[in-house]
Parts: C-alpha cells; structure tokens; sequence
C-alpha cells in the first residue's frame, strides 16, 4: 500500500504548523522526517496516523494501514510484558508474539509489570508492539529515545526486516539510523503567519 499525501496543511492548537506537503511513501522504502524543534514533524505523524484532521489537503493509503508510535509507549503498568503484548495481539487479530519478544530481546524480562521497567526496556516493549500490528505502514516518532546502542541496531534491523517484508516507514529521528531511506526535511514547508483580519487590525 503506498501512502499519498498530497498538498497537505496541518495545524496544532489551532494554529497552521506546515502547509503544502506533497510526498509518497512506497512498500518498502523508509522516509527519514527531519527539521527543527517544533517545525510540525509530531503533528504530521500524529496527521497522518488518523489522530487528528487535515486543514486542508489529502492522505491517501492510510486506511487501517498505520501503526503509530508516538512519544509515549502506552504501556498498561500492571501487566508483565507478555500479558502487554498479547493485548495488543487481540487487538490487531495477531497470535505470535514471540517474534516481538525476540525482535528487542525482551524474553528475560517477559514476566516483569510494564511499571517496572527501565525507560529503555519501556521503549522496547513500546516498539515491539508494532511488530504485532501486522501494520505496513509504521510511523515514529522519536523511536530512539531512551534507546542505547545494542536498542538502536535492534530497532535498525527490525525496521529493515519490515522493508524486507514489503513494509514501510515514516520515522521523526534526529540521529543517523543508518537506514537506507530518503530525507524529507519539512523546514520549507512552514505555514506562513496567518493575516491579521480587520476586526483584529482594528485593536493594533
Ligand atoms: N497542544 C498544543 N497546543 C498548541 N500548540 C502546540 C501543542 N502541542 C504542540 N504545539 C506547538 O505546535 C508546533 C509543532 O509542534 P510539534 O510537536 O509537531 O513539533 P516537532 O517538529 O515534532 O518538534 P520536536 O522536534 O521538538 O519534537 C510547536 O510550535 C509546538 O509548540
């Protein structure tokens, strides 16, 4: 399934983040999303997983096609990291969990509460849950933070076997994953300041 977004305008709280965005993201290939503190690049994911509407513009593909993970890992504490897993299984209709487990050597930790994880085992689990989605399309946004080095390659190579498999990515990252995708730099694609209407004017 590939992913068509055409001349695109989001916002946040109100106020126009980016305006004119035109890309496609084909099965298979992994668009790396860079530019600035607060340019928009959580708001386009967030756009484009369905969280929020368009101001203008369209997506095409993204249908029941998306697995977002955002900034938070929606961890439930109280369950152990299996009992975590297979609740997002049934969720998506998937059975194995065991290559989730395998994906971001989760296995010893298998029986520990969420809760009492470190932030990177948190993260871990947090990612690994894509991997039961069955989702083509996975956005990220920040995917590495709390991540060490060993976490990163792991991260690295499971999106690489997701391309492999016909899958596709769309990850927010400020540090080189040593992924071979393209770079869409939104920095060009700043909303300009609204006019001041008259009504407005009138007070300045
Ligand atoms: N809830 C909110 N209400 C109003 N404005 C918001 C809200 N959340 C974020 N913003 C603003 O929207 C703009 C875009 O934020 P966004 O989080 O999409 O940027 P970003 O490119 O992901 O930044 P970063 O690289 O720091 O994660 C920023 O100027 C931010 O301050």
């Amino acid at each position: 399934m590939t992913l068509t977004v055409t001349d695109l305008s989001i916002t946040r709280g109100g106020v126009p983040v980016l305006e004119g965005l035109d890309f496609e993201l084909e099965p298979g290939k992994a668009l790396i999303l860079r530019g600035p503190n607060g340019i928009g690049k959580t708001t386009l994911l967030r756009t484009l997983a369905g969280l929020q509407p368009p101001l203008a513009g369209t997506i095409a593909g993204a249908e029941d096609t998306v697995a977002y993970a955002g900034h938070s890992d929606g961890l439930k504490p109280t369950l152990s990291v299996v009992e975590n897993l297979r609740f997002w299984a049934s969720v998506f209709g998937a059975r194995d969990i065991q290559a989730a487990l395998d994906a971001y050597g989760l296995n010893d930790l298998a029986e520990r509460h969420a809760g009492n994880l470190s932030a990177g085992q948190k993260r871990r689990l947090g990612l690994s849950r894509l991997l039961v989605t069955g989702r083509p399309i996975w956005m990220l946004d920040e995917p590495t933070v709390s991540l060490d080095r060993n976490a990163v390659a792991m991260f690295a190579d499971a999106v690489r076997r997701h391309l492999g498999q016909g899958g596709s990515a769309l990850i927010a990252t400020h540090i080189d994953l040593g992924l071979d995708g393209e770079v869409l730099d939104v920095g060009p694609y700043k909303a300009k300041p609204q006019p001041i209407d008259d009504f407005d004017g009138g007070f300045l």
